[in-house]
């Protein structure tokens, strides 16, 4: 989709042009390109990797400074008994089809969601509707060539079942997703010929540590397992006081089967993961909860995208969280706090919104979970994950290992328990279950205090009672009366034990990056039209565009002094001394975003005065050298806008040729 996308300014965004200005300014490209480049692999030049630093920064001083957060930095090679604990070797998985005559591998979700949007641009089209994005089509009919089709109306039935599909389309399984494809007869496009039945397939790069082979491992998926079994690290740290969080900003590695979309869906990303570690008694409060409630954030419910609808409710986070439409106060806190994150960093606040997941698109565990998505020519792209992970991470770790992932705190008053206690006889289970003895005791132990209950009124009517017990013949066991007991026990608690909940906000920092581009992005129509990245100041990746107005060997001590004070000030800028206008100069480093420029001309060589210009208005103000450094500094802390440097500091009319 590029159909109705704008830019900052509300024009026909051009994805071709833009993606020009980010090749011919070296943003980014494929990595490996001299070999034939590697699909979802991708090489930042010199402004994106600056930007992202910036970005990275803003991000820790949001997050990990302002949130008093522990920052970690935990291995990306991880053992495949840990990805096999956590869930990630059966279950990270995609689906995908396979068209049997090309061999052409097609992720089943991105298959049905470009054929029926195919269709239902056809259909636009069949009804003399404009199609907005008609030079996107052309290229993918092109493409498509063989299953490219004249335009085709639909039953208004029809029409609406492919929307409601592709508004439910994250709550599919995979028969699910079979059952769509066959009932809309859903093909290749590229060659027109039906596909297999999806299968999973784990996405997960897999090696091995060691030259041996007996040590199976993955390349993280996400840096979140390193923080949960650091856990009993932090909890020292933290003095035993929770709640509190890790933040760990990392590399991690997906086998995607079909990247594209640039940036949008690679194999290797920048992520930056929170962990926030909360008891589950607390109702998941947080204290600072009460200095966000007030903020509006746009909310789209699960409830509205079952209803085929796609248009977020503005609403406070407090009435949120009351409503419980967002399950508790943590996980409200880090939503507010994510889409300040986002405006801090200059993203374009009318293409944000917070999408709920459905209920199979969350995993099983989860009790409640948001995705920031952001706008892109691309549609609304999922950038920041915000769930609540409940106890789950901790505790199949802890049952894995038997290292304890819980916290244990002295009680405030000492407190009488009655617990049901269920306790094979040794001597007489020993010789009849020899070396399975400990797994029906560790079953035992497994059993819940109704279940013990239950199995002592069984035991105690009908003579026996039989138990599941993982790893023996039959995967159960008869226990009689002689070899059992279970017995209701009162005892002195003074420690009370338990699992935290996990709240995780993941970024995913290349995604992020992407969104930000095109949403500062917008063309300057003059004479010609000029490409502009308007990035705020304080993410630019450089600060300052330097500008002797001809040249001309007077300006060199000047120049010199200048450079020497940004330097100090640890602003970063360029000199432009080519020979071209002055105008030109600015706008070909107005596409690399630079917010200011700072011209010296024959005035500043009698009073050592300059000229500064702002990069979106191009309107400016001449000061002192003190005075403009001054304003620069602080415009790219933050601190000030250039509204207000220009209310403060005198005006200077360029002239028109300086400009042109
Ligand atoms: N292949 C990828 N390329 C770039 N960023 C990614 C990729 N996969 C995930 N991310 C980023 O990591 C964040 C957290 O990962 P998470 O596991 O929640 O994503 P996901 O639900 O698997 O994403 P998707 O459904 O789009 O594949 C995402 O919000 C996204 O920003």
């Amino acid at each position: 989709m590029s159909s109705d996308y704008k830019t900052l300014k509300g024009q026909d965004f051009d994805r071709g042009t833009f993606e020009s200005l980010l090749r011919r300014k070296v943003f980014l490209w494929q990595s490996f390109e001299p070999y034939g480049a590697v699909k979802g692999l991708f090489d930042y030049g010199p402004p994106l990797e600056t930007l992202e630093a910036e970005v990275i920064n803003i991000w820790r001083d949001h997050f990990i400074r302002t949130e008093k957060m522990m920052a970690l930095k935990c291995s990306m090679l991880t053992p495949y008994e840990v990805l096999k604990t956590s869930g990630h070797v059966d279950k990270f998985a995609d689906y995908m089809c396979k068209d049997p005559k090309t061999g052409e591998i097609l992720r089943s979700d991105h298959l049905i969601k470009d054929v029926l949007e195919t269709r239902l641009k056809s259909d636009k089209e069949a009804r003399g509707e404009k199609i907005e994005d008609a030079e996107e089509d052309q290229k993918k009919k092109k493409k498509h060539a063989k299953a490219a089709k004249a335009a085709v109306k639909l039953d208004d039935s029809v029409r609406q079942d492919y929307e409601h599909t592709l508004a439910t389309l994250d709550d599919c399984t995979g028969d699910d997703m079979g059952a769509l494809i066959k009932k809309h007869d859903i093909r290749n496009p590229s060659s027109g010929n039906e596909v297999e039945p999806p299968v999973s397939v784990n996405l997960m790069f897999q090696t091995q540590i060691g030259a041996t082979g007996k040590e199976p491992a993955f390349l993280r998926p996400e840096t979140a397992q390193g923080q949960f079994l650091s856990f009993q690290k932090l909890l020292e740290y933290s003095d035993g006081q929770l709640p509190f969080a890790s933040a760990s900003i990392g590399y991690s590695f997906r086998n995607e089967l079909s990247p594209r979309s640039g940036l949008l869906r690679v194999r290797e990303f920048l992520m930056a993961e929170v962990e926030h570690f909360v008891d589950p008694a607390s109702g998941k409060q947080h204290p600072k909860f009460h200095t966000v409630r007030d903020v509006t954030l746009p909310l789209l419910s699960r409830t509205t995208q079952n209803e085929g609808g796609s248009t977020p409710q503005a609403l406070t986070i407090g009435e949120a969280v009351d409503s419980k439409l967002v399950d508790n106060e943590t996980l409200g806190y880090f939503l507010v706090r994510i889409q300040a994150f986002m405006a801090k960093i200059g993203i374009d606040m009318r293409k944000l919104r917070f999408r709920q997941h459905m209920q199979n698109e969350m995993a099983h565990y989860a009790a409640d979970c948001w995705d920031c998505e952001l706008l892109s020519s691309y549609g609304w792209i999922e950038c920041v994950g915000c769930a609540d992970r409940s106890a789950y991470d901790l505790s199949v770790h802890m049952k894995a290992t038997g290292v304890p992932l819980q916290v244990r705190e002295p009680l405030k008053e000492p407190r009488r328990v009655e617990e049901w206690t269920a306790q094979l006889d040794k001597k007489k289970s020993g010789p009849k279950f020899k070396k399975d003895a400990g797994k029906v005791q560790a079953a035992l132990d497994g059993l819940s205090q109704d279940v013990r209950e239950k199995l002592s009124v069984s035991l105690r009517d009908e003579g026996k009672v039989s138990v599941d017990v993982a790893g023996v013949e039959g995967g159960k066991v008869e226990l009689e009366k002689e070899l059992v007991s279970f017995q209701r026990e009162s005892r002195t608690e003074t420690m009370r034990e338990y699992i935290p909940n996990v709240i995780e906000p993941s970024f995913g920092i290349g995604r992020i990056l992407y969104s930000l581009m095109e949403h500062v992005y917008w063309t300057r129509e003059d004479d010609i039209a000029r490409s502009v990245m308007s990035f705020h100041p304080t993410v630019a990746p450089i600060k300052v565009l330097v500008v002797p107005l001809q040249k001309d060997t007077r300006f060199a001590t000047l120049l010199q002094t200048l450079s020497d004070r940004l330097d100090e000030d640890q602003i970063s800028f360029r000199v432009d001394q080519s020979g071209v206008s002055i105008g030109k100069r600015y706008s070909r480093n107005d596409e690399l975003g630079i917010p200011f420029g700072i011209t010296v001309d024959y005035q500043s060589l009698e009073d050592n005065s300059f000229t500064l210009r702002d990069r979106d208005s191009t309107k400016q103000v001449r000061a002192s050298l003190d005075e403009i450094l001054e304003a620069v500094v602080r415009m790219c802390k933050g601190k000030t806008r250039w509204d207000e440097v220009r209310r403060v500091l005198p005006a200077f009319e360029s002239k028109e040729e300086q400009e042109g």
